[in-house]
């Protein structure tokens, strides 16, 4: 029988996550992650579901992402499930980054790594960290199909009208300075699962969808195709993230320069890592804000509200993209579990058909599930987003055509 597993990656700046998967019945065999890598208190965690065993976890130190990819193949191998396996097919990698060259999952060769390469300036974050995961796995299986899955492609549709900025034609295009997307992935399969919920075909229903994790963006998609997206030239722009801004006016990064004394470096650091709710409020998880807004915080509340305002600016913005909406979905860490955040995100907002019931919305668990009230004329849902799902059947389908 043909190899039928795919091993997925996702390569963030200090944190590896993974999935072996096996795509004859897409059953998952195992999930791990490994945090806080090149610090003394790494932490490895491991779960192999294949058997239904414990998690594992050991803290200790985890210097580079090779020693978090060793780790992780040592946590594989110990259930069985060992990187050497005949079984695998490929291994699947997130790429935030692929510019407007990459619209489709592409197999990695020295080329591709190459423009990956090209394209860290525009995210530094991001790029860097997919780059040296993929070379690793290379290194691992150089023999295996290490296929690169894309957080712009998915928003490579987008009509230039929202795609530009309005800025000098020449000097845009010269520095490829547009707006790209990201978490495309995610706003795929999302809409998609979407459309299933609501038993009509992709091609039927309009959805904005709001993908809200720690890095955060909405998108408007029309038929399964994206019409716009909030994150831009990096995944700085749009919604108050867990620690970047998101949308402000471009002079404030002057007049921290020239008034504040601040280098380009300091205010990249600035914007991306202490600002959105750490910035406002000193902490970035949602469970932690709304606890202290319970307990009477004033800085956790306007955090909160500031966070609110400006998804629902972009709720907004995405109804007048889209003209007609069917659905406005919630979905990643805060969208899936934070139940105040939907509601007050869509309070308000009847006059557009959008209004959550309060039963449904406080309701834990489960998988994709309607929250508006019976009869709605717009339904607002919650659809648990599933990158790692959709990365390795991408991998997959696409390895398959190529033998
Ligand atoms: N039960 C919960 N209630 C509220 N917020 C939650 C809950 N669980 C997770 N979150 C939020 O989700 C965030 C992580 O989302 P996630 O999609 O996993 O992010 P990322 O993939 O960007 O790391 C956390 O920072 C926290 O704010
Ligand atoms: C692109 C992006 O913001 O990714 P993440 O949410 O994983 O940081
Ligand atoms: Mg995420």
């Amino acid at each position: 029988m043909s190899p039928s597993r795919v091993l997925v990656l996702n390569s963030g700046s200090s944190s590896v996550k993974y999935q072996l998967l096996d795509m004859r019945d897409s059953s998952r065999l195992a999930a791990g992650l490994v945090e806080r890598i090149g610090e003394r208190t790494s932490l490895v965690r491991h779960t192999p579901l294949a058997s239904g065993g414990e998690t594992r976890e050991r803290t200790g130190p985890v210097d580079g992402h090779d020693a978090a990819l060793k780790a992780m193949a040592e946590e594989l191998a110990a259930d069985g499930l060992g990187l050497d396996s005949p079984e695998l097919a490929a291994i699947g990698h997130r790429v935030v980054h692929g510019g407007m060259h990459f619209t489709e999952p592409t197999v990695i060769d020295e080329p591709v790594l190459a423009e990956i390469e090209r394209l860290i300036p525009v995210a530094p974050l991001h790029n860097p960290a997919n780059l040296t995961g993929i070379r690793t796995a290379m290194a691992l299986r150089p023999d295996l199909p290490q296929v690169a899955v894309f957080d712009t492609s998915f928003h490579t549709t987008m009509p230039e009208s929202a795609a530009r900025y309005a800025i000098d034609v020449k000097t845009a295009d010269e520095h490829r300075v547009r707006r790209y997307g990201f978490h495309g992935t995610s706003h795929a399969y999302v809409s998609r699962a979407t459309a299933e919920l609501l038993g009509r075909a992709p091609e039927e229903v309009n959805v904005i969808v709001l993908h809200l994790g720690n890095g955060a963006s909405a998108s408007a998609v029309r038929g399964g195709r994206c019409v716009d997206t909030s994150m831009g030239l990096t995944p700085l722009e749009g919604l108050v993230m867990g620690t970047r801004s998101g949308d402000m006016d471009p002079a404030v990064i002057f007049h921290l320069m020239r008034v504040g004394g601040m280098s380009a470096d300091e205010i990249d650091t600035l914007l991306n890592k202490k600002s959105g709710l750490v910035g406002l409020c000193g902490d970035n998880d949602m469970r932690e804000i709304r606890r202290r807004i319970d307990e009477g915080d004033a800085r956790a509340e306007l955090a909160f509200d500031i966070y609110i305002h400006r998804l629902k600016k972009y709720i907004g913005a995405y109804y007048a993209v889209l003209g007609r909406v069917d659905a406005v979905v919630f979905t990643a860490g805060v969208g899936e579990n934070a139940a105040p955040v939907r509601e007050a995100a869509v309070a308000g907002l009847e006059g557009l058909g959008l209004a959550v019931d309060a039963g449904r919305n406080a309701a834990r668990g489960g998988g994709a599930r309607l929250i508006s009230p019976e009869g709605a004329r717009v339904a607002v849902a919650v659809v648990p987003t599933d990158e790692e799902m959709e990365i390795a059947q991408q991998t997959y389908a696409l390895v398959g055509k190529n033998n």
